[in-house]
């Protein structure tokens, strides 16, 4: 399994082709997923952001995470990264709490905002600095500069002059550093074009055949049912339904099961199945180098 190299991939370009790797996996107790969320609340005043939020992820698999804005998912992501605590409940990822492992950037890629990055650096000194943080070698920069298809001369740019495409490839390349076993991404695919998408499509299903666990929010629900394994779908900071992506595509796509079920969610409690079941109970099943430091 692999990806292009060296350039931009996409099916016109994809002739060398360099194994990925995923980071060996060892999962401490817990519920058996190597993401999991427990009854995860989360209260900012009087609003409930999130609603006992309980689902996982398992190694080996792409995990779509959706809803529509302002339903959870960022807020969720960022506690499992621990830029901010629970109001009650956990998340772990490999059996622990983010702010809890000793050096959680190299098991654990994230990306949760391409445009953070500090656009007077080049993205290969984002890199550097990323693989000096973690201990790693310099030729690592190289390797996931190859991964992602910065060439050369994109890697010797501002960032600042980056495109909304380069910034997500250098922030996957950034995720990738460590060679983590987990992957947590927030919108990998906004701005990329086709071929990005199609790269980034395969990328994925690569790294999860190779054992890792991706976790993968995204509005962009027809990509995501093209490599997702399972879906969980939230609205209103609660689960509205979890299962395989055949289950909740129900033979006719996501969109449609989407838009059910966040219509009835955004029409009050009582009006649908109820939040956080399985999709065979409630649909008819046919079916950034972490140093870990919890926030506010
Ligand atoms: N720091 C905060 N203070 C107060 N409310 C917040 C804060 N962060 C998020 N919220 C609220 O929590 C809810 C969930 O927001 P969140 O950003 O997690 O949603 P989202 O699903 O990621 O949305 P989008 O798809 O638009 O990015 C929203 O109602 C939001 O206004």
């Amino acid at each position: 399994m692999g990806i292009a190299r060296g350039r931009k991939a996409g099916p016109g370009v994809e002739t060398r082709r360099t194994p990925v790797r995923c980071g060996g996996v060892r999962i401490r107790g817990g519920l058996g997923g190597v993401i999991e969320f427990n009854h995860v609340s989360k209260i900012y005043g009087k609003a409930k952001a999130l609603d006992d939020v309980t689902f996982t992820v398992a190694a080996g698999s792409v995990t779509g995470f959706l809803g529509p804005n302002g339903a959870g998912k960022s807020t969720a992501l960022r506690i499992l990264v621990g830029l901010s605590r629970p109001s009650s409940g956990s998340a772990t990822v490999l059996g622990l709490p983010y702010a809890g492992m000793a050096c959680p950037g190299l098991r654990v890629g994230t990306l949760l905002d391409a445009g953070a990055r500090h656009p007077g650096r080049t993205g290969r000194e984002v890199l550097t600095l990323g693989a000096i943080t973690l201990g790693l070698p310099r030729t690592r920069v190289g390797e996931v500069l190859d991964l992602v298809g910065l060439t050369e001369r994109e890697s010797r740019r501002t960032v600042g002059g980056y495109s909304l495409g380069m910034r997500q490839r250098l922030g996957i390349a950034h995720a990738l550093l460590g060679t983590p076993a987990v992957l947590i991404l927030d919108e990998p695919a906004n701005g990329l074009d086709p071929q990005g998408i199609h790269w980034m499509r395969r990328l994925l299903r690569d790294l999860a055949d190779s054992g890792c666990a991706v976790l993968l929010s995204s509005h962009l629900l027809h990509e995501v049912e093209q490599v997702a394994d399972h879906i969980v779908m939230i609205g209103r900071g609660r689960v509205l339904a979890q299962g395989t992506t055949g289950e909740l595509g129900r033979g006719r796509g996501l969109e449609e099961t989407f838009l059910e079920l966040t219509a009835h969610a955004d029409r009050g409690p009582g009006s649908t199945a109820s939040p956080g079941s399985t999709a065979s109970q409630e649909i008819g099943a046919s079916p950034e180098t972490g140093t870990g430091r919890g926030g506010a």
